[in-house]
């Protein structure tokens, strides 16, 4: 509505010309000259009032669309790796789509395509001055329109070029960033910065490829409207000579054209953002429908208390056909804890990563009390597992709010209970601001062994029933080693269920049961000290694993 008021007040400005050429002129009238003028401030003043509104109705359906899209599209940009493997970009591209579509949506791109309609209404009042100037100007807008498609065509490619070149250049620089401690240590920084060098031609040139297809057909429509308003100017002059139309005419048709053939123009202005939102819009929707929140579920199941079972699980990494995790079958009761021991990459972190539902196993199946996991509400499960990945990652955040997983609800008593379960509660005390001291996520605010600790004791937030910790001891020293058994201790006096994955002996005290794994199949499972003896025997007269049986040694000392 505001657009069509918008359209129907721009023949206010031609309208004007024609009346005080065609009529004010002859007659020397300056009342009437003084009260059209008053008239055309006016309506200039409304139009000025219709345009703030539009343009914050269409801001307004920006951040609408944008609002309603996060979550889902932040959804797929961290569901996107677990499920289909590394990016080949910086993983940030369904971000960065909808940075696009928000941009266009926000800016002139959208009022050039509503206005686009009125294209026509211009062309029917033109040839209601004159046929003539009608089809003079019809012929001008298909010129542009061809101008236009030309855009499209070449825009499109440039543009997806350009996105995936940014994403691999990112990839590449962060990688630089986490790797800038050792590449400082050894000398490798010219190096790295010959290796990004590429990328960044590569970037330079896709968005140089982008802009002079922008900049070449943009200055082409806009010479050509220009051509095109003298052209109709010249119509118009050779229609008065012929005594077909009156002089006022002739300046009014040439405004109008002029307006006419504006958006047009400012469409094809536009057309890089459009294009840009159009693809970022079409990776968004496949993001989306593929990386989607699974439903909430109807019935609420009881938080997890009981047995975990797995059955003849079969797990390939995301984006891999290789299985590394090869038909494991075993249960745990609770109050139960289990070593998980063997060689390196014998497929211990992919089994538990397949416990936790972090990459699903494409053969068997997870039962814990009986229910496989997506019966649950994915983030009422979360709360009741506890995980201590190999490398311990923090947020930017304080030292409690990460303890307390970012929950708002959390309590200071919830906190320094799960801080006190991780035997860490005087240590952060010790730090500069206690609890509340501040991490980053690639920071090095805490050693290596106090980021470990806290992040046990991020695990042992809320009293999950299930802990898994991944060689989760491998940079504590004897206080952080005592401090971990006593916390699978209590998790198993609790009726909790433990599983750790550890190279190191000093960790078997608390446990109850040991699994050893190699070339990602169970080779043994069973009670500790029977499983530990069937291991060192085996160790010493044929190539057992390892790890196994310089576990089984040290345990037996
Ligand atoms: N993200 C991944 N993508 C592809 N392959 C992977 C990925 N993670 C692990 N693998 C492969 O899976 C196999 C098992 O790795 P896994 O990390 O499960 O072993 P692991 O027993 O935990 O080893 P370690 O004791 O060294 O941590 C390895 O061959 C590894 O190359």
């Amino acid at each position: 509505m505001a657009s069509l008021l918008l359209n129907v007040l721009v023949f206010a400005g031609s309208g004007y010309m024609m009346l005080v050429y065609d009529s004010v002129l002859p007659s020397r009238s300056i009342p009437t000259l003084v009260g059209l003028f008053v008239m055309l401030v006016l309506i200039y003043v409304f139009q000025a009032v219709f345009e703030a509104i539009r343009a914050e109705a269409l801001l307004g359906v920006a951040n609408g669309v944008h609002d309603d899209l996060f979550g889902a599209v932040h959804y797929a940009t961290v569901a996107r790796p677990l499920r289909a493997g590394p990016d080949k970009g910086d993983g940030l591209q369904f971000a960065r789509d909808l940075d696009a579509v928000h941009t266009f949506l926000a800016g002139a791109g959208p009022v050039a395509l509503i206005d686009l309609p009125w294209v026509v209404m211009f062309l029917v009042v033109l040839a209601a001055l004159h046929w003539w100037l009608g089809l003079t100007a019809l012929a001008g807008v298909m010129v542009m329109a061809v101008l236009a498609l030309l855009s499209n065509r070449r825009t499109q490619t440039a543009s997806r070029e350009l996105a995936m070149i940014t994403g691999q250049r990112s990839a590449a620089t962060l990688s630089e960033i986490r790797f800038a401690e050792s590449a400082f240590a050894m000398g490798m920084q010219d190096r790295l910065v010959a290796r990004t060098s590429g990328w960044e031609s590569q970037f330079i040139a896709a968005q140089s490829a982008l802009a002079r297809t922008v900049s070449r057909l943009g200055g082409a429509s806009r010479t050509f409207r220009m051509l095109l308003q003298s052209i109709i100017l010249t119509v118009g002059a050779l229609l008065v000579i012929d005594d077909k139309a009156s002089g006022g005419v002739i300046l009014a048709s040439s405004v109008l054209s002029g307006r006419a053939l504006a958006p047009v123009d400012s469409a094809i202005a536009n057309w890089k953002g459009l294009v840009a939102a159009r693809s970022g819009w079409s990776r968004i929707v496949q993001a989306i429908t593929t990386f989607r929140r699974p439903p909430e579920r109807q019935v609420t199941l009881d938080r997890p208390r009981g047995e975990l079972a797995l059955r003849d699980l079969w797990i390939a990494p995301p984006g891999t056909q290789r299985f590394t995790v090869q038909g494991v079958s075993l249960s745990l009761q609770p109050g139960q804890a289990l070593a998980v021991i063997g060689p390196s990459a014998a497929g211990k972190t992919t089994l538990v990563r397949g416990i936790l539902g972090i990459w699903k196993p494409q053969r068997g199946e997870v039962r814990l009390d009986g229910a496989t996991p997506d019966q649950w509400d994915a983030e009422a499960l979360g709360s009741a597992f506890g995980y201590v990945p190999q490398t311990v990652d923090l947020i930017d955040g304080t030292v409690g709010q990460n303890i307390a997983r970012f929950d708002p609800a959390a309590t200071s008593d919830g906190v320094m209970a799960a801080a006190r379960a991780a035997s860490l509660h005087e240590a952060i005390l010790a730090l500069p601001d206690g609890y509340d001291t501040q991490v980053s996520a690639g920071g090095s605010e805490l050693s290596a062994g106090q980021r470990q600790r806290v992040g046990l004791a991020r695990a042992l937030y809320g009293n999950p029933h299930l802990l898994i910790l991944d060689e989760a001891n491998s940079n504590l020293d004897a206080v952080g080693d005592a401090a971990l058994n006593r916390a699978v201790m209590d998790m198993r006096q609790r009726g909790g269920i433990v599983i750790m994955i550890t190279h190191r002996p000093a960790t078997l005290g608390p446990i109850s049961h040991v699994a050893v794994m190699q070339n990602g199949r169970l080779v043994d499972f069973g009670e500790r000290d029977a499983v530990m003896q069937r291991t060192l025997p085996a160790n010493e007269t044929t190539a057992a694993p390892p790890a196994a049986g310089h576990l089984a040694k040290e345990a037996a000392r």
